[in-house]
């Protein structure tokens, strides 16, 4: 379960991008958080994976108060929770296989069960024929599906996604949005920044709708709701 208690979060340049936030999202939900250009979306997801800390109010992760968790244990949080980013951020030198176990590596799984796991999540994104692959050498679809790959590997309770679709064309982002699906169907809380309409209102969940820094709509099977 992921908590808000009365959050705000004011940056070191004095903009205010989150005021009074409150929001409970249950373990095995999918949400999206949608609003316009500057709303806060972005800050949002941030401060649940501890990216950014709130100025004030309170983020709980199951039993872990955010507020006082200590540096040394935001490792063993991120753990927890998977990111994949607008542009992908995976290593180019590496392989598609080393991308992935890279994240087991840091954690000293042992050789076997690395290549398993990584096996295994690079059939749940498809792509066990690109194994050897570079990124370079995969389009822009197959790179975010290997993002999403090393995102689960360490099999996170939470994947959070701002704006994944962001860089892909209409239809490869529906099908990324399936591998989300999929992955949300195994249990994992699924939390996703996004300006598309189209995936938002063809495949529908709670949407949380924030703008000027507040929640402005908080709906289960909710539509886009804006202009694009
Ligand atoms: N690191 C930062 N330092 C200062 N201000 C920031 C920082 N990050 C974001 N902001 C400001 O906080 C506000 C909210 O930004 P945020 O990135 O959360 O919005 P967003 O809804 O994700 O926007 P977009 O849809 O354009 O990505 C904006 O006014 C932005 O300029």
């Amino acid at each position: 379960m992921i908590l808000m208690k009365d959050v705000y979060k004011t940056y070191a340049n004095g903009v205010t991008a989150l005021s009074g936030v409150n929001v409970k999202i249950d373990q095995g939900e999918f949400v999206y958080v949608v609003g316009p250009s500057g709303a806060g979306k972005s800050t949002f997801v941030k401060l649940i994976f501890r990216e950014e800390k709130p100025s004030s109010g309170q983020i709980f992760i199951n039993d872990i108060n955010l507020s006082e968790l200590k540096e040394r244990k935001i490792p063993y949080l991120r753990r927890n929770i998977g990111v994949v980013y607008q542009d992908f951020r995976l290593l180019p030198k590496l392989t598609v296989y080393e991308n992935i176990a890279f994240a087991l590596e840091v954690i000293e799984e042992s050789p076997r069960n690395i290549r398993n796991r990584v096996m295994d999540v690079l059939d749940v994104v498809g792509l066990k024929n690109k194994a050897k692959s570079i990124p370079d050498e995969l389009s822009g679809g197959e790179q975010q599906r290997v993002s999403i790959a090393r995102a689960i590997v360490n099999r996170p309770k939470i994947v959070i996604a701002d704006e994944p679709t962001g860089n892909l064309d209409p239809e490869t982002s529906l099908d990324i949005l399936k591998t989300f699906e999929s992955i949300n169907e195994g249990g994992t809380t699924v939390i996703m920044a996004t300006h598309s309409k189209a995936i938002v209102n063809q495949f529908k969940k709670r949407v949380i709708a924030i703008e000027d820094g507040i929640i402005a709509r908080d709906e289960q099977q909710g539509e886009y709701g804006y202009e694009v």
